[in-house]
């Protein structure tokens, strides 16, 4: 049975879909000493912002199929080292987008009406309204950097309280921006004329310290700014110094460049500050619905299953990979049988989508060519995620091409390795119950379904050459299933391709080779 640790807090309804197909060990708080110790015997591992998924911590996870990030950001998370060993990392893009988006609304309002320091000023035994006169946000500018899932609610919220709406992102088009009712502006046109700024962007290098000294310099005395991104993107140290000054009114982080927050100048100011311990995510409804949603793709991964939203593979909607996964198998069955053949190292790949199958979404299916190509060397350590950049590391170029005109079937792939060892070329379709044909080998004509074991020659198209090989397989005890024989001119040359029960034995392929006519042979497993 699989096993599953869950090193942060996730809401029990994750658990339970996880419980159904594995062992789910929650330990919370672990240091990363004694993660990287008890990781190896996982299987999947499933996270919060609180756990750092390090190069370390992938790497001893030898076991270790996916990452779960309930949640939205994964920066915690070393992305490259997880695709480099074929780890699935899945998130939850949607499932807290209310939450975010109202914790910085929330954050908003409070910052306006001091709600944070007139609470702690009662509960203190004082009645004192003078300190705590706010600002209303009503015919206010909001000005939001970062136009996608959280930061098009807050829009369309703070749309409703009256605000005016600027915004920043450079990926969002103009139309966008309007039917949210925002104006898209350049940054620095939005730094100088907003009331409040809210920040929803991923952090990157563009984001990080995007707030900073000069961004403040263009702000309104009156800014208030609101991070419930990610920290880092306001630099903190600057930001409280400014707050200190006066230069602006005010601001409420709920992120921080170190989480937890250590010793930090912004604790020292007053009620012109909230700060909150990351709690944009901490509602009830999101965390079931960002349990459930990755609970159930790391089942789904656990059984064997495409993710619906893993950030380091190709986003197939799984509409399409439905549809998709019997030409997938095809093409990893074709793309094994034409890595075997090619035998050492490949420098070329070429991939044609023939037929009907030329008008399909060809990524997945390059990948499960390479994906199959590459099983020879790498086993099962190539996978969906990681066979694309495996290949690039190992100097293959891919080509990708469609040719709706060429196929003897509906629809028909050909794929063609070229390497240090010469050059070859399947072609193979499925049948209109499913099943997978080899209708063509290095340009031969042939008609056979793949098996766990077969065998191909190239020899003289000549008699008696069938009955010596088969009866050389006999004396070694190796089954046949069944044969073909493809062939382009009578007597010229031909190919033979033996579908067989049982291995073949070491050394066989040497006398193979010896028969009188068969100028190669080759092993394929599949
Ligand atoms: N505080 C929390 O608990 C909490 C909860 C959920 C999400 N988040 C964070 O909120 C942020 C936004 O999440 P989302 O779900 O809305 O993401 P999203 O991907 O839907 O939106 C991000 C937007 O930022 C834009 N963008 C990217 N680079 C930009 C740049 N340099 N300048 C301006 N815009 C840029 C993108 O075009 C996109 O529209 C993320 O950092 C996420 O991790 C925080
Ligand atoms: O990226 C996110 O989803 C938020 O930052 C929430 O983080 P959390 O799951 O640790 O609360």
């Amino acid at each position: 049975m699989s096993k599953v640790l869950v090193s942060d807090p996730i809401d029990q309804a994750g658990i339970e879909i996880l419980s159904q197909v594995a062992q789910v060990d929650v330990k919370t708080g672990l240091s990363p000493e004694e993660l990287i110790q008890v990781i190896p015997e996982y299987d999947a591992l499933m996270i919060r912002s609180g756990t750092r998924v390090t190069q370390e911590v992938i790497e001893a996870g030898t076991q270790l199929k996916i990452v779960g990030r309930a949640g939205v950001g994964v920066d915690n998370v070393d992305i490259p080292a997880a695709t480099r060993r074929g780890v699935v990392v899945v998130n939850s893009p949607e499932g807290n987008t209310t939450a975010a988006a109202e914790h910085a609304l929330t954050m908003m309002l409070s910052l306006s009406r001091y709600v944070p320091e007139a609470n702690l000023s009662v509960k203190a035994g004082k009645w004192d309204r003078k300190s705590f006169i706010g600002a209303e946000v009503y015919k206010k500018t909001l000005g939001v950097v970062g136009l996608g899932k959280i930061g098009s609610h807050v829009a369309t919220v703070a749309k409703a309280l009256g605000m005016k709406l600027l915004a920043y992102d450079p990926f969002i088009s103009a139309d966008r921006a309007e039917q949210l009712g925002c104006r898209l502006v350049d940054l620095d046109i939005l730094f100088q004329e907003a009331d409040y700024i809210t920040l929803h962007v991923p952090k990157t290098p563009e984001t990080t310290n995007l707030i900073g000294e000069e961004a403040i310099a263009k702000m309104k005395p009156t800014a208030r700014i609101i991070n419930c991104s990610r920290g880092g993107i306001v630099d903190e140290d600057v930001l409280a110094k400014a707050l200190k000054e006066g230069r602006i009114a005010g601001a409420a982080l709920d992120v921080f460049n170190e989480e937890p927050l250590g010793e930090s100048k912004l604790r020292e100011l007053g009620k012109e500050v909230i700060l909150t311990p990351h709690l944009g995510a901490s509602t009830a409804e999101a965390q079931v619905n960002v349990a459930i949603d990755v609970a159930e793709q790391i089942r789904d991964v656990l059984l064997g299953l495409p993710a619906r939203s893993a950030v380091n593979i190709p986003g197939l909607n799984p509409d399409v990979m439905e549809q998709l996964k019997p030409y997938l198998q095809l093409a990893e069955t074709l793309g094994t049988l034409v890595g075997q053949l090619a035998g050492g190292r490949v420098d070329l790949f070429n991939v044609r989508l023939q037929g009907d199958l030329a008008t399909a979404q060809s990524q997945p299916i390059v990948i499960a060519s390479l994906k199959g190509l590459l099983s020879k060397a790498l086993r099962e350590r190539v996978n969906y995620v990681n066979a694309s950049l495996e290949a690039k590391e190992r100097g293959i170029r891919v080509i990708e091409t469609k040719d709706a005109s060429a196929s003897d079937y509906s629809g028909s792939l050909y794929l063609e390795a070229r390497g240090s060892l010469g050059q070859h070329s399947v072609t193979g379709a499925l049948l209109s119950d499913g099943e997978i044909r080899v209708t063509n080998l290095d340009g031969f004509p042939i008609n056979l379904p793949p098996s766990p074991y077969m065998l191909f020659t190239l020899h003289r198209d000549m008699p008696g050459i069938i009955g010596r090989l088969g009866s050389l397989l006999g004396e070694f005890n190796v089954n046949i299933a069944s044969m073909q024989v493809g062939r382009k001119i009578v007597r010229g040359d031909a190919v033979m391709a033996l579908s067989l029960d049982d291995p073949l034995p070491e050394g066989i392929i040497g006398e193979i080779q010896r028969i009188p006519g068969i100028t190669d042979a080759y092993t394929v497993a599949l």
